[in-house]
């Protein structure tokens, strides 16, 4: 690994591109700040190239050296210059930083999200996917937001699209970061924080995984009513480090995590669609990763009361929750975990991605209905 190179970011001071939607959170000047930027690692994010697909109609890819920001905020003209020290196990992106990196975002969009999407392992592909069905859309390939981290995971688009689902204005990660890519876990769910200082108040969150419990089928929908965090019972956790109160506690409280009135919303929206069959509501387990489990550990979680076993979410809830955001999320099972000794099954990502991509219509009417059903009770709220 190469030593890290220091850069210094000057952010300068921002002039009003934010307005009354975001919790009156950002409204200060940014200070400059010094970071550290692995230099092998900025040069693997220089040569990716996220594949360029249409989104939506009409629809507007950022372009970082383009001169189409509104207000003009102080940023290097290379987005690659603003990242965050990579390894630090304890959070080293500031309040400030969040701060700025929405600002980036608001000054260029018009649109006011209020619900942020977050979609799943080969529910954020190529074409077909949620945010392809976002009108008036406007995406920001992660290499060219500031300080965002970048993703490395095949089935994961790698960028955050402004639009609107109906006519409910969105915003949704096409493509999440993983405790396994090599980031710590505050790093995975920073782009959370970045959705609440824009102004989201409710976080949608999708993955894909393993089915331990025994009436799950392929391709059923799981509602994550709780989860069981493994990663932290080994002592992390994307609030591990010095705690700043602007987002939330030092404490915050974890076991209402999955809202109850969303899961409600979301049973609703299975019997409309007729898909009660499909649709459970269970218990998700985060490991790792990337290797998928061994039959003992798999039989250990069943034996905890795991419904469904994954590598993300968890650290996004957790983040959302901290800084009080509503929360709710979904898993699609896209394999049986294996019990059995004697079975060839092999879990594999490509038949991760297959299901995914297979349900993806099914989803894509699920999450629209879910977000319609939300915003027309938080209209109603206020
Ligand atoms: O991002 P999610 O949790 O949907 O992705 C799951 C976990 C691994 O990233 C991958 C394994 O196939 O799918
Ligand atoms: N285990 C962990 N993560 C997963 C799985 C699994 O079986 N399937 C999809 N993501």
């Amino acid at each position: 690994m190469s030593a890290p190179v220091k850069i210094a970011v000057s952010n300068g001071t921002t002039n009003g591109a934010t307005n009354g939607n975001t919790n009156g959170a950002l409204n200060g000047a940014t200070n400059g700040a010094t970071q550290e930027v692995n230099g092998a690692d900025l040069k693997k994010m220089k040569n990716a190239n996220p594949p360029k697909v249409y989104i939506g109609s009409p629809h507007k890819e950022f372009n970082p050296s383009s001169n189409d920001s509104m207000d003009g905020n102080q940023f290097p003209a290379d987005p690659l210059q603003c990242r965050i020290e990579p390894y630090s196990p304890y959070n080293s992106c500031t309040y400030e930083i969040v701060q700025s990196v929405a600002e980036f975002l608001l000054s260029r969009v018009t649109i006011r999200p209020k619900i942020g999407i977050i979609c799943g392992s080969g529910m954020d592909g190529t074409t077909g996917c949620l945010a392809d069905a976002l009108t008036d859309s406007t995406s920001f390939p992660y290499e060219t937001i500031p300080y965002f981290p970048t993703p490395t995971v095949p089935g994961h688009m790698g960028r955050l699209v402004f639009g609107y689902l109906g006519d409910v204005p969105v915003m949704c990660m096409q493509g999440r970061f993983h405790y396994y890519e090599g980031y710590p876990l505050w790093k995975c769910a920073m782009p959370v924080r970045v959705m609440k200082l824009v102004g989201v108040t409710h976080l949608l969150a999708s993955n894909a995984a393993g089915g331990l419990n025994n009436n799950y089928k392929v391709g059923d929908i799981m509602i994550i009513k709780d989860h069981i965090n493994l990663l932290g019972f080994a002592g992390n956790n994307p609030l591990m480090g010095p705690n700043d109160e602007r987002f939330g506690p030092r404490f915050p409280a974890i076991n209402r995590a999955y809202d109850y009135s969303v899961r409600r919303m979301a049973k609703a929206v299975a019997s409309e669609m007729n898909i009660n069959n499909i649709v459970h509501e269970g218990v998700y387990s985060v490991v790792g990763g990337p290797s998928f489990e061994t039959i003992a550990e798999i039989r250990m979680l069943a034996a905890l009361g795991v419904d469904a076993v994954g590598m993300s979410t968890v650290h996004e809830v957790i983040t959302a929750r901290h800084c009080g955001m509503t929360s709710f999320a979904f898993s699609l099972i896209t394999n049986k975990s294996v019990t059995d000794y004697e079975s060839y099954e092999e879990p594999n990502h490509a038949e991760v991605i297959d299901m995914g991509k297979h349900r993806e219509p099914v989803l894509k009417e699920f999450i629209a209905r879910l977000v319609k059903k939300i915003e027309h009770d938080r209209q109603q709220s206020k």
